[in-house]
């Protein structure tokens, strides 16, 4: 159950090679992983063999705008041992498929253009990254000395006190620009910065003071703004990691407790957690109860009941009294860090719109290039204009080129959202699903777990004979000429203790410790029950399907399976080789939340369709108590499968259950949400979107977050083109300046950073 489910979904949705294979990828460096300093990147994967070459993530934290991409996309490229190439602007990695032995010379590339990479070392550890903090006095001083420069010439004082204050100004803030701007120019390369520097250094040379001054000051300002959001975005996630506590108070093996570093902690130690702290590593309770707030992880805040035996996990917070629980995971591998580890991964793939936009910005670019190499040409050789004026509209054509507030509008956004989602519970695994959510047409729903708690009771119980007797009833009045109810029982019990579904579960868990007969040849048979030999003879516990299978239905027994299932019952049957001995109904309670879930589903427009392994009256029964469209029961694994394809004609069609036996449905459907992901690894690896506890509001949760990021990537695209057409229009009209055209653009970067961030605060 790997990527085969991640790739099935693929056909529909587009689930690229790139993304399974990174999911493949081994994660080597993650025991380095240090959650203690503020800014932190987490580790890369080393260096992977493909059939092209070596696949390498190279992180460069200097590169988180497209001019950058476009610098290091040309500078690599040109190199033959470079076969391919990815850049993540959000995670700042880019990954290079690069022929064996040559990262060096990659690296070096790199260096040359003024960043500096970094790789995993050759044991696979990677350096956990800090980012250095940029003092922010000197563009403090430089805000200073521009205002003073523009009061100096408005007062009418000397000349030369402006530039001077301009010229500290523009040293102060705009050193990096022009450093990167040369980098560029050196290599044949327009970017904003290249540009910006221009720009400034003409106003300079022209004697504009002031307007040079403040023009790199605003500039300035701008960019680090930007950064600043996009962290936020980058940080939403790794933030939850900081929730942890970095230690842990362990028992040592004389007994006593001593608190250490988290990190250390081995799997199977016992941790001690006081009333009001934080869990640092996932576990079971040993002994003690108390409540736990998992808000972390499922994003609801309503304690929980723990008690022993129970999970618990790293990142929620202990709120009523001590308890002890062994260590289940170690701190790198704890579900919260899987969480984590999912999401960072979601981001790096990329979903549609941002294909669309990347695709639309190599040509949009060059395009936009092109033009602006003519108009500073041909008007002045063709039609004698000047040549000044040309060649400063082509300038001003060349910073409405730059497609940086486009190209980052989709990913902050999508970020934001697969964060947002993240902190409620749904963990999204890749940007695709979120984006496409909003078409969702159908949500198939499976019963057991799903809809209903998934733990059902023995309710009746009856003997086979004509005479029948209730649950709890006095032993020896069921007896009949075969077999007494107590044996049917024994009989019952032993063979549903042998298997873990429900429904076998609840007739095992209504005895107490009594001892099981031996059970030889066990077997379940799918979609049926089970069988076995007890005593030497074969008996079998199953539904009416297999009842009907094995010929052994009369009308008597249908009528009184109609009346159980009516009531929403399942009913198993106990046979023996000849006839059938006894019934057992069991009856499974619907959640509360599910009614309401499934109404906010209808509201949202999305139909609603159950399919169940279970009859098709209780299947009608359960589908009437919540609400449900439609419902099928008496379905086999692979016809809940082909109920998905069937679907599938009719719109985008999701899929929610608890992955445990409607695998290969989850797995067919555009969007498989697995339910209860909390506490089950398969869950969160398989899904498309893991719903953490077994809340169905989540899915229409999804729906919601999913039209919401949906209609701020269409405001984003809107807006950063909208925004470029105005002033390519003002440019050909005539009334474009320069200064204009880098505010706009500035302007509309900081707009769609902006407004993709709100998504967070959904
Ligand atoms: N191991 C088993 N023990 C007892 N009954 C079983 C077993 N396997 C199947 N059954 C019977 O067959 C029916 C269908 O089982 P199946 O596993 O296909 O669906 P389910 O998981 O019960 O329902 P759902 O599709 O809603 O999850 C069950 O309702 C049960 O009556
Ligand atoms: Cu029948």
């Amino acid at each position: 159950m790997d990527n085969s489910i991640s790739s099935c979904c693929g056909s529909a949705t587009g689930n690229t090679p790139q993304e399974k294979e990174q999911g493949n990828a081994p994660h080597i460096g993650e025991t380095s992983c240090c959650a203690a300093e503020p800014v932190i990147a987490s580790p890369l994967s080393g260096s992977v063999k493909t059939a092209d070459g070596l696949r390498t993530p190279i992180r460069i934290l200097q590169m988180d705008c497209p001019t950058e991409e476009a610098l290091i996309r040309k500078a690599l490229g040109e190199m033959s041992d470079v076969i391919s190439m990815e850049f993540n602007l959000m995670q700042r990695v880019l990954t290079v498929v690069h022929k064996e032995n040559s990262l060096e010379a990659v690296l070096d590339a790199i260096r040359s253009l003024g960043f500096e990479p970094e790789v995993p070392d050759a044991t696979g550890q990677h350096s956990a990254v800090v980012e250095s903090k940029k003092p922010w006095w000197p563009l403090a001083v430089a805000a200073v000395a521009a205002i003073a420069a523009e009061a100096v010439v408005w007062m009418g004082q000397p000349d030369l006190l402006a530039a001077v204050l301009a010229l500290v100004a523009v040293a102060c803030s705009g050193l990096t620009t022009y450093k990167k701007g040369w980098m560029a120019i050196r290599h044949a390369d327009l970017n904003i910065n290249a540009l910006m520097s221009i720009a400034v250094t003409g106003a300079l040379i022209l004697g504009q003071w002031p307007e040079a001054a403040m023009v790199m000051v605003l500039f300035t300002l701008a960019e680090l703004i930007e950064a600043k959001s996009l962290d936020r975005a980058r940080n939403a996630i790794s933030g939850l990691m900081q929730l942890t506590p970095d230690n842990a108070t362990v028992q040592q093996t004389d007994g006593s407790w001593q608190v250490v570093d988290a990190k250390s902690v081995l799997v199977g130690s016992i941790v001690r957690i006081k009333p009001g702290e934080r869990m640092g590593l996932d576990g079971q309770i040993i002994r003690g109860r108390s409540t736990v707030n998992q808000a972390p992880i499922t994003g609801e805040s309503l304690p929980v009941d723990k008690a022993e035996g129970d999970l618990v996990f790293a990142g929620t917070i202990n709120e009523a009294s001590a308890f002890e629980y062994r260590v289940t995971a170690a701190a790198n591998n704890t579900t919260l860090a899987r969480i984590i580890h999912a999401v960072e991964e979601a981001q790096g793939t990329k979903a549609p719109t941002q294909r669309f936009v990347d695709k639309f910005a190599r040509i949009y670019t060059p395009t936009v290039f092109a033009v602006a190499l003519g108009v500073a040409i041909l008007p002045p050789l063709l039609m004698a204009g000047l040549w000044f004026d040309w060649v400063y509209k082509a300038l001003v054509l060349l910073v409405i080129a730059c497609p940086c507030a486009l190209v980052i509008s989709t990913p902050v956004t999508i970020v934001s959202g697969l964060a947002a989602a993240a902190r409620r519970g749904i963990l999204i695994k890749g940007g695709v699903y979120l984006e496409t959510g909003h078409k969702l047409a159908w949500l198939a729903l499976d019963k057991t777990g799903t809809i209903t708690y998934g733990t059902p009771v023995l309710t009746d119980v009856e003997v086979c004979s004509g005479l029948s007797a209730a649950l709890n009833e006095d032993p020896g009045a069921g007896l009949n000429a075969g077999l007494g109810i107590e044996s049917c029982r024994r009989l019952a019990v032993s063979l549903a203790g042998r298997s873990d579904h429900p429904v076998s579960q609840a007739i095992a868990k209504s005895v107490g410790n009594e001892r099981h007969a031996d059970v030889d040849e066990f077997e379940a048979i799918s979609g049926r029950g089970v069988r076995g030999i007890i005593d030497g003879k074969l008996y079998s516990l199953g539904n009416h399907r297999l009842i009907e299978e094995l010929g052994m239905c009369t009308p008597d027994l249908e009528k009184r399976l109609d009346l159980l299932e009516r009531q929403g019952k399942s009913v198993v049957m106990l046979v023996d080789e000849q006839q059938v001995l006894a019934l057992f109904a069991v009856a499974d309670t619907v959640k509360e939340s599910s009614r309401e879930a499934i109404a906010e589903l209808h509201q949202l427009g999305i139909k609603t369709l159950m399919l169940t392994g279970d009859n098709q009256h209780t299947a009608t029964a359960i589908a009437q108590q919540v609400g449900i469209d439609q419902a099928r029961g008496n379905l086999l694994p692979e016809e809940k499968l082909a109920a998905i394809k069937a679907l599938e004609a009719d719109g985008m069609v999701g899929m929610v259950g608890d992955g445990i036996n409607d695998a290969p449905a989850l797995a067919r459907a555009h969007i498989g949400f697995a339910m209860g992901a909390m506490g089950t690894d398969t869950a969160i690896e398989t899904a498309d979107v893991a719903l953490m506890d077994d809340d169905l509001r989540k899915v229409s949760a999804f729906v919601r977050l999913s039209r919401n990021t949906r209609a701020i990537l269409i405001q984003n695209i809107a807006l950063a083109l909208g925004i470029k057409v105005v002033f390519l229009l003002l440019t050909l009209m005539g009334m474009g300046t320069m200064w204009m055209a880098v505010f706009a653009d500035m302007g509309a970067s900081l707009l769609v950073v902006g407004n993709g961030l709100r998504l967070l605060r959904k």
